[in-house]
């Protein structure tokens, strides 16, 4: 505790105790909420900011310290509505360090002779006390002293003994985390806006409200669960270690954590901190963190406490996925497929590595389910590499001027009515799926990709241009594309210098001629028109079609034509083509527009059939052939078709099934695995002569 007999330079100011009386009531407010009615208003990681900014405020000034601290008592204030249970001994929170370095510091002021490491469950702390070996009363923390009698309620979580076994202690507190498996949360959060009640902001508020419930039967119907993390007061029985305390606990048929362990050293424990960062997903529960302790109960005994806090632990801190941020607005997208999905534009925020500012809604119900309004404050969650999420709202800060999201019923692109593909599809679509310049940007940008007809001079801005130009219906108009077009959009001109205007020949218009992208985009139009069948399948945009479906298709049945004359049967049949996608392939020419679009291209010069040479063998009739890793002769695609066009299967990952592996220079984990089945291996020029012989080549 401070000494406020201590002299400091000068005496506090009144600003000083202004600024620390608005933080210490900003963060009373905030445990009233979260603890009270574990319904937060600030984020977690508002508030240990906050609470770090009142500790270093007092620690550089120690006369403003009352026992009224936020930092001076363990969580909760208030007892409420449940009848109060003096703790035998009390139940103390613990201190954080959010950085190695700061774990560091503390390792080294804390020595000891080995270290437990455990995850920081984020859940709630609850205290068992058994008398003769039975249950007798279960309590929240509260304030550490007293806690909250829950007693019927816990009597209802799975795995929580009601009765020990003989030969247990006859005095007993056991202390562990009651938390709510993040299987279940969306469920409930559900559940709960259905009902027309607020939901949780995560699964540590869940896991509070539904612990802390009047009906024990609404807590029975709740998935929590518990797990071990200390004990208390203890008669008949003598501890050396938590450790070990914790495989008596273990004996006694209590929920003991699998992953605890303990370790010697500093390096040890970070290492642990390190691991569990990467892996703390992979996980049924969710963790904010890992708590080291001295294993030693003697060295616990020495070190003792604060009046906040043990001294012989300390949480590490994992950084935070959650924050809170303003929804300003909800707003739609129309998807490649016409699919409108809403999404929540929101106050830039910080979280998880990266600046957020856009989150998927999925579509109207998911609105709905999750009981957002626009102008919430929300619980936003980013966790690592996966895209963010918006949580819930913080309802207990509405004030009334929110505003419930209205899906819109016409499409904000091209205004065309919006409909369901088909009766009782969740999605909603804008059924123009040929002029929508929403879709049609996606189809132009997809069939323009390095993975179609590879148009680099027409990305994002271009397809947009030529959609705000209105120079194009659908696709179909793309090969005539002229530079008279061009010159009617800001994104392919440039100004005209003088020369070029004093010149005849140049082509102009108001004053602007093509610039390089302008000059490109007609280059590329030209190339493109050459490019492999396979690859003006891809730009179809027909459904399911990527790049291993066209190919195969192309070598089967080599012109457009010839796949629109195909029965569904031969479709299906084509090597990695199923029914699904000869469904689709059908189901496209049937579209009057899309056959306009293959007849304009034809037209226009675009490839419509593959040059059979009749002069490739059908060497590789009925055989497998994987290549890996780089060869001098071939690049990767062309491997593939020198493959296909014999009649072989080029397939991208080794198994038993693969007849032939070609290896090149730097080949990976295939080489490896084709090695460990022992099946024949070629280098280059053994392809080279399979590819011309076939299996007799390699003889
Ligand atoms: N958002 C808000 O407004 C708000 C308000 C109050 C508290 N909080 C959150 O709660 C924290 C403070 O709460 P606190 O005092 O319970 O501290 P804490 O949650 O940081 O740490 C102490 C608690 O950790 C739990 N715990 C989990 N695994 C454990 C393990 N293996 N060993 C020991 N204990 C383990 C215990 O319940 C213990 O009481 C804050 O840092 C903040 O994250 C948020
Ligand atoms: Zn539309």
């Amino acid at each position: 505790m401070t000494d406020h007999t201590e002299a400091e330079s000068g005496v506090t100011s009144p600003e000083l105790r202004r600024a620390w009386t608005e933080l210490n009531t900003r963060l009373t407010e905030a445990q009233e909420a979260y603890y009270g009615a574990d319904q937060p208003t600030l984020s977690d990681a508002d508030y240990d900011a906050a609470m770090r900014e009142l500790e270093d405020l007092e620690a550089a000034h120690p006369s403003l310290v009352t026992p009224d601290s936020v930092t001076q008592r363990v969580g909760q204030a208030r007892i409420t509505e449940f009848k109060p249970v003096e703790h035998r001994r009390r139940m103390l929170s613990l201190d954080n360090v959010f950085s190695a370095e700061e774990l560091d510091g503390w390792l080294a002021r804390t020595p000891a002779s080995s270290y437990l490491v455990e995850l920081k469950i984020d859940g709630l702390a609850i205290n068992l006390l058994y008398l003769g070996g039975r249950l007798a009363v279960a309590a929240t923390r509260g304030d550490g002293r007293v806690g909250e009698d829950v007693t019927p309620n816990v009597a209802t979580i799975a795995g929580i003994p009601h009765r020990l076994p003989a030969g247990a202690p006859s005095v007993l507190e056991v202390r562990g985390e009651v938390f709510f498996p993040v299987a279940g949360f969306e469920k409930l959060n559900e559940d709960l806006v259905e009902a027309g009640r607020a939901p949780f902001a995560n699964p540590r508020n869940a896991a509070a409200g539904s612990l802390r419930q009047k009906n024990p039967e609404v807590t029975a119907s709740r998935p929590l669960r518990m797990l071990v993390h200390g004990i208390g007061a203890v008669e008949g029985a003598e501890f050396e270690t938590q450790s070990g305390a914790y495989e008596a606990l273990k004996g006694w048929g209590f929920p003991t954590a699998e992953t605890c362990r303990v370790v010697g050293t500093g390096a040890e424990v970070q290492e642990f901190v390190a691991w569990h960062g990467e892996h703390r997903h992979d996980l049924s529960h969710e963790i904010d963190g890992i708590v080291v302790k001295v294993d030693d109960l003697a060295e616990q005994d020495r070190l003792g406490a604060t009046s906040r806090a043990p001294r012989w632990a300390i949480a590490y801190k994992y950084p935070p996925e959650e924050v809170n941020t303003k929804l300003l607005d909800i707003q739609v997208n129309v998807g490649r497929t016409g699919r409108v999905t809403p999404f929540g534009v929101m106050e830039p925020v910080f979280v998880s590595g990266s600046t957020v500012e856009m989150a998927t809604l999925h579509n109207a119900f998911e609105v709905e389910r999750k009981g957002v309004l626009i102008g919430d404050t929300v619980v936003l969650r980013k966790a690592g590499d996966v895209i963010p999420e918006i949580v819930a709202p913080v309802v207990a800060l509405r004030d009334g001027t929110e505003r419930a999201f209205v899906m819109p019923t016409h499409c904000p692109s091209c205004g065309t009515e919006l409909r369901p593909e088909k009766e009782g599809d969740k999605d909603i679509r804008c059924p123009n799926a040929r002029s929508c310049p929403s879709q049609l940007r996606e189809r132009l940008f997809g069939l323009a990709s390095r993975g179609a007809l590879d148009i680099e001079a027409l990305g994002w801005e271009g397809a947009a241009a030529l959609l705000d130009g209105r120079l194009l219906a659908d696709e179909g108009g793309l090969f005539t594309l002229t530079a008279a077009d061009l010159l009617t959009t800001d994104f392919y001109t440039r100004a005209a210098k003088p020369a070029e205007l004093a010149d005849e020949a140049t082509p102009k218009r108001d004053g602007r001629v093509l610039a390089a992208a302008g000059e490109k985009l007609l280059t590329n139009l030209e190339a493109a028109k050459a490019q492999p069948l396979w690859r003006v399948l891809v730009a179809l945009s027909i459904r399911h079609v990527g790049p291993t479906a066209a190919r195969s298709l192309a070598a089967r049945f080599g012109s457009v034509d010839a796949i629109r004359e195909a029965s569904l049967e031969q479709l299906a049949s084509a090597e990695g083509v199923g029914g699904v996608i000869a469904e689709s392939v059908k189901g496209w020419f049937d579209v009057d527009w899309h056959d306009a679009i293959v007849a304009a291209w034809a037209e226009a010069g675009v490839r419509m059939a593959d040059e059979v040479d009749e002069s490739t063998p059908r060497t590789l009739e009925g055989l497998t052939v994987v290549v890996t890793g780089s060869l001098d002769g071939f690049t990767r695609d062309g491997a593939k078709e020198a493959i296909i066009s014999r009649g072989g299967k080029a397939a991208g990952s080794v198994s038993k099934n693969t007849d032939y592996v070609v290896i090149g220079a730097n080949a990976g984990s295939k080489a490896a695995k084709a090695e460990q089945l022992g099946l024949p291996i070629l280098d280059e020029a053994g392809f080279v002569r399979l590819l011309a012989e076939g299996p007799a080549g390699l003889e």
